[in-house]
Order: C-alpha cells, then sequence, then structure tokens
C-alpha cells in the first residue's frame, strides 16, 4: 500500500551510476575500465596485516571496539595526519573513523546541514555529493571548472572556476562547500592559489569546507597535494575525508576517516553513533598497522604513499597516448587515477534521442554491449541543468593492469579504424 513506500526525502535518488554500470560491466567478457578499483593484487602487507588482526588470539578484535575508531587506528591516523596538517591532531577528538569514504560524506552532510541550508558543489562531482545533500533537506548550489581548451589534448589543469561566478554561488544560507581534490573524474589537483580563493570566501561568507582528499597520495610529477585545512583560518572550518579503501587500493574494505577540529565532528558523531555505532574492528586494526608502517618508511621508495602514483604514471601516459592518437583528445589528471576522454569523433550508432538520457550514458551502454568496454558517463557528475558538459565525455579508471589497459587501446583502435 502507499504506506509501505519508500521516505518521501528519498525522492529523486533513485538512479545510481555505480548500480547501473557496475552492472553491465559485470557482463562476461567486459573489460571494466569503469569503477575505480584495481583489477590487480592488494598490496602484500596490508593484506598480511589482516590476516595478522583475524587470526590474533587477542578475542576482542572480533568485537565492537571503541565507537569513533579503534584507539590504535585513531592514533596511527593522528600520527600520519599531524606533520600533513602541521597540527597536533588529537586522536581521541579530531578523528571520526566511519564506513568508507562515503560514511565519512554521510555523517558529514546529515550531521551538519539543516532544510534550506545551501551546500556549494564544484563540477564534475562525485556524484553521491548531491544525494546526500538533497536528503539533508539542503539545497546543492552548482558551480562548474570549465575547459580552457578543447578539441585538443589537454590537462585537468587546464578546468578552472571562475572567481566571480563562484562568489555569485555564496550566500547567507551556504552552509557548506564540497572541495573534491584531487578531484574525481578530472584528476585535477587544486594549485595553492584556487585554495586560496576557495578559502577566503569560505571566511567571507563563514563556510565550512568539506574538502574530500580520498586521492591525496595521488598526484604525478610537478603537482602537489595542498590540504585546504593548512590555509590561514581554515583547520576550524575544514573537515578533511580520507579513505582506506583508496589509500591502499583495497576499496571493499569500505573504512574512511574525518580529520576536522572538535567542534565539527559533534554532528558527524551523532550520526554515526546512532546509525554505525562502530566500523569492523579487524579492518581497523589492520588499517591501523598498514599505516603505522607507511608513516615509519615514508619518504623512501617503498612507501606505498609514493610509490603507487610512480606505478600509476606510466600507465598514465600510455592510456593518454593511446586516446590522442584515435582523437580521443584525453584530459590528462594531474592526480588520481581516473581520465576523461572526448567521444565526439568516435562513431557509435547507440539508440537515439528517444530516451531522455544523456548522450554519454547512452553511448557508454551501447559500447559496452558492441565494443565490449566499459567506461562511466561523466555526465553522472553534473547537476541536470549542466549534464551537457559531460555528455560529450567518458571517463576511464587506469588503475589496471597494463595488460588490461592494452586490450583496451585494441579495442579502441580496431573501433576508431572504422569510425
Ligand atoms: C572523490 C571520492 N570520494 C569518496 C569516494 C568513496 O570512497 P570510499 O570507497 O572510501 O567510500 C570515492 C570513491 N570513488 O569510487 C568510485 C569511482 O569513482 O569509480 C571518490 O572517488
Amino acid at each position: 500500500s502507499e504506506k509501505h513506500t519508500y521516505a518521501n526525502r528519498l525522492r529523486g535518488t533513485e538512479k545510481n551510476v555505480w548500480v547501473e554500470f557496475t552492472k553491465l560491466a559485470s557482463e562476461p567478457g567486459v573489460l571494466n575500465l569503469g569503477q575505480g578499483f584495481p583489477d590487480f593484487k592488494a598490496p602484500e602487507h596490508v593484506v598480511c596485516s589482516l590476516q595478522k588482526a583475524i587470526s590474533s588470539d587477542n578475542q576482542f578484535i572480533h568485537q565492537y571496539t571503541r565507537p569513533f575508531g579503534h584507539p590504535r587506528l585513531v592514533k596511527a591516523l593522528s600520527k600520519v595526519y599531524s606533520p600533513l596538517l602541521k597540527r597536533e591532531i588529537d586522536p581521541m577528538t579530531e578523528v571520526l573513523v566511519s564506513v568508507g569514504a562515503y560514511g565519512s560524506l554521510f555523517c558529514t552532510i546529515q550531521g551538519m546541514v539543516n532544510p534550506g541550508d545551501e551546500v556549494i558543489i564544484i563540477e564534475p562531482f562525485f556524484d553521491c555529493y548531491e544525494p546526500m545533500v538533497r536528503t539533508a533537506g539542503g539545497t546543492p548550489v552548482f558551480v562548474p571548472l570549465r575547459p580552457s581548451k578543447t578539441g585538443v589534448i589537454s590537462s585537468s589543469g587546464d578546468w578552472k572556476l571562475d572567481a566571480a561566478e563562484l562568489e555569485s554561488k555564496f550566500s547567507q544560507k551556504t552552509k557548506l562547500l564540497i572541495l573534491n581534490t584531487p578531484n574525481n573524474p578530472l584528476g585535477k589537483v587544486f594549485t595553492l592559489p584556487e585554495l586560496e580563493m576557495v578559502a577566503n570566501l569560505c571566511k567571507k561568507y563563514d563556510v565550512v569546507c568539506v574538502s574530500d582528499e580520498v586521492y591525496e597520495w595521488m598526484t604525478y610529477p610537478g603537482h602537489q597535494h595542498v590540504k585546504i585545512a593548512t590555509l590561514p583560518g581554515m583547520w576550524e572550518r575544514t573537515v578533511t575525508i580520507g579513505s582506506a579503501g583508496k589509500t591502499f587500493s583495497v576499496t571493499g574494505w569500505k573504512l574512511g576517516w574525518s580529520v576536522a577540529p572538535e567542534h565539527l565532528l559533534v554532528g558527524p558523531k551523532l550520526v554515526h553513533q546512532n546509525c554505525v555505532y562502530t566500523c569492523p574492528t579487524p579492518i581497523q586494526e589492520a588499517v591501523a598497522e598498514g599505516l603505522e608502517l607507511e608513516e615509519s618508511r615514508r619518504g623512501s621508495p617503498e612507501c606505498y604513499f609514493t610509490s603507487l602514483s610512480l606505478e600509476l604514471l606510466p600507465k598514465r601516459d600510455q592510456l593518454a597516448k593511446v586516446l590522442e592518437g584515435l582523437g580521443m583528445h584525453p584530459v590528462v589528471p594531474e592526480g588520481g587515477y581516473f581520465m576523461m576522454a572526448d567521444i565526439s569523433q568516435m562513431k557509435a550508432d547507440c539508440p537515439g534521442d528517444g530516451s531522455n538520457e544523456p548522450k554519454d550514458f547512452r553511448f557508454v551502454k551501447w559500447m559496452i554491449k558492441e565494443k565490449k568496454l566499459a567506461g562511466i558517463p561523466p555526465s553522472a557528475f553534473y547537476c541536470a541543468e549542466h549534464k551537457n558538459m559531460g555528455e560529450n565525455y567518458i571517463r576511464f579508471c587506469f588503475i589496471k593492469e597494463d595488460s588490461t589497459l592494452e586490450k583496451a587501446g585494441e579495442i579502441l583502435k580496431k573501433w576508431a579504424a572504422e569510425s
């Protein structure tokens, strides 16, 4: 009966690009350059840490642990982030561990947004930001990064915010601004001047910055990740979010965290204690050990915080070369492990405009079915009014085996030859 339908606050959040495209990409024989996870083994030492945690003779490893974060983990997070945030992070009051960065985002948005509050979202954005804001009763306000050049190979750094346009989105109702650097799907690493522009507006309009930094360790030569919380006057108004899944390439572990001043974690902790209460103890123990090891060897070539981006660099450059060779003008990322490519040259007789789906959705569905190659349609990372900004692109993930990327290149080359 009507009484048994789903809650009204969920209206409009029915479509989810991951639910739709992971299903399509899981069809037999499809080469998956879609969702962001590696198709190679996780780092050996991290897997060993979990095996050790599971077989530990400390029987409490299999029981509830501290609600806001397993003591060993929050201490390890404080050791890793104190130097990066240039201040002593209190593990007991300034860290909240959650179910992935998704969980951190959910607890932060649900914990801080009142009905009618506005939340500025910079496009293209990681799609969950919009439904999380809307289900909290908030009003998302979108501002796009605009490419300074198209139709040629470019860099994610060529996509910029217009200062006046950005400021025009702020109002007395603005509660949060969600920043994602390195950005998904572009791979843009926000520069210090760009972060100063964002920081100055957050201070001017008294706005809290939610800084999604899950790709913080993945920047390429010449590009430094800057934590906006380290800018003057920003620590007290920033929630910095990280992900064990992305840090250690174990996206199935679903563990994330928020690092922020105590007063900004009050709401998120209230949400957390009543929806998840605490995260898996064995996973937290393993991530703690992983962080301790990386911290102990930071700066050395074995440190995973640096070795992963060195492993990804040739993959990025090789994929960019193949795409450019086919006239798919890649947007070469400065960070992260996704690459946007221009699909306007590619011939695809995908179903006509009958369906009200954006062109890239139809294109990618056709490509998966006819070419057995999966990507993600970037219009999913834009608001309804701005879908056209994403529909001439496709997002490819390149944290994949070289053989996977080579096979993808073969499929694309063959296709381009027919186009
Ligand atoms: C910017 C951003 N924030 C948060 C998250 C979520 O992180 P976690 O997996 O730790 O919940 C992700 C994970 N994205 O993976 C899907 C994809 O883009 O292919 C992310 O990209």
